[in-house]
């Protein structure tokens, strides 16, 4: 799947005005920010680009602040390539060690995950991505039904079958992620009951007890009655992926669907949250 990458180039020392025009690019369809030195950079499927929607997005701020933008077509973003690069092992909340193939196993570690990301976003160094994992450490994930929408290496599948859960869909839309999924699971000795790769339309007619969805606020929005309708009275529902200003859009709409917030943690501005169905 081709992306446009926009490198934007920020003439200005005020961090919220960097922070508008990502929300505003966000609302226009891109899916992925990545700070750089001069600014940022934004990316968007370039199937889904608009190029109204984006000189209506930026024309909002251009008279607020200076900056200026160069787009070009990436063939495949490679989501973890600075991950990837300089991978290190990674160790969340002390209990569970994140490595690649090529690392050493660690054993004074109790669970241990290794991940071979290729192209797929999941390493567990995206802030959303750690803090997902701390929130399935917490919680009590024993014999539970889980649904991983967005599950990008499978990270959260996989943490959550070591945690004891026992039926579990995986489902990402992009067929890299797809494939690596279902390689991660055979590295981990963590076989999930269903790998699918498509969007929300092949959310399988089933009842899950938690869903776990680490995808980005405009996704969130649009697919969070789907997951109304699988998760459970009662049932647990841990969403990320978005800035914790988001939260004052998503907070609403999950409470129109009955589903409550409970908590949420924050790393670098990005937001993790939890969310309970109602009885
Ligand atoms: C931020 S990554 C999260 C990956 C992993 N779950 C994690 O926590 O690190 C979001 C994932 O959602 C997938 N995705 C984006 N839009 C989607 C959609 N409409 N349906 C299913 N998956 C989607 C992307 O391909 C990507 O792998």
């Amino acid at each position: 799947m081709n992306y446009f990458e926009v490198a934007f180039t920020i003439n200005s020392e005020e961090e919220y005005q960097r922070d508008l025009l990502i929300n505003a690019l966000g609302e226009a369809g891109f899916d992925t920010f990545e700070e750089t030195s001069a600014g940022f950079n934004a990316y968007i499927p370039a199937d889904s680009f608009d190029e109204n929607v984006f000189l209506h997005a930026l024309n909002t701020y251009q008279d607020v602040f200076s900056f200026t933008w160069e787009k070009t077509e990436v063939p495949q973003k490679n989501w973890n390539e600075v991950w990837e690069s300089n991978f290190e092992p990674l160790i969340i909340k002390d209990k569970c060690y994140v490595r690649a193939t090529f690392h050493e196993p660690k054993v004074q570690y109790p669970l241990e995950i290794v991940v071979d990301p290729k192209m797929a976003f999941g390493t567990g160094h995206h802030q959303t991505t750690t803090m997902m994992m701390e929130f399935i450490l917490e919680e009590d994930f024993a014999a539970k039904r889980i649904l991983d929408m967005g599950a990008g290496t499978g990270i959260l599948a996989i943490l959550a079958a070591k945690r004891g859960a026992k039926n579990i869909t995986a489902i990402d839309y992009d067929p890299v992620c797809y494939d690596s999924i279902l390689e991660n699971s055979r590295l981990n000795n963590t076989p999930f009951d269903e790998v699918l790769c498509g969007s929300k339309e092949i959310i399988p007619d089933k009842q899950y007890d938690i869903i776990l969805a680490n995808i980005n606020r405009n996704i969130l929005l649009d697919q969070m009655g789907k997951y109304a309708e699988v998760l459970v009275p009662g049932g647990q529902i841990y969403l990320s992926g978005f800035y914790e200003a988001d939260l004052e859009i998503l907070s609403p709409e999950m409470n129109k669907l009955k589903m409550l917030y409970v908590k949420h943690k924050t790393l670098d501005d990005w937001c993790a949250v939890k969310f309970l169905k109602q009885t």
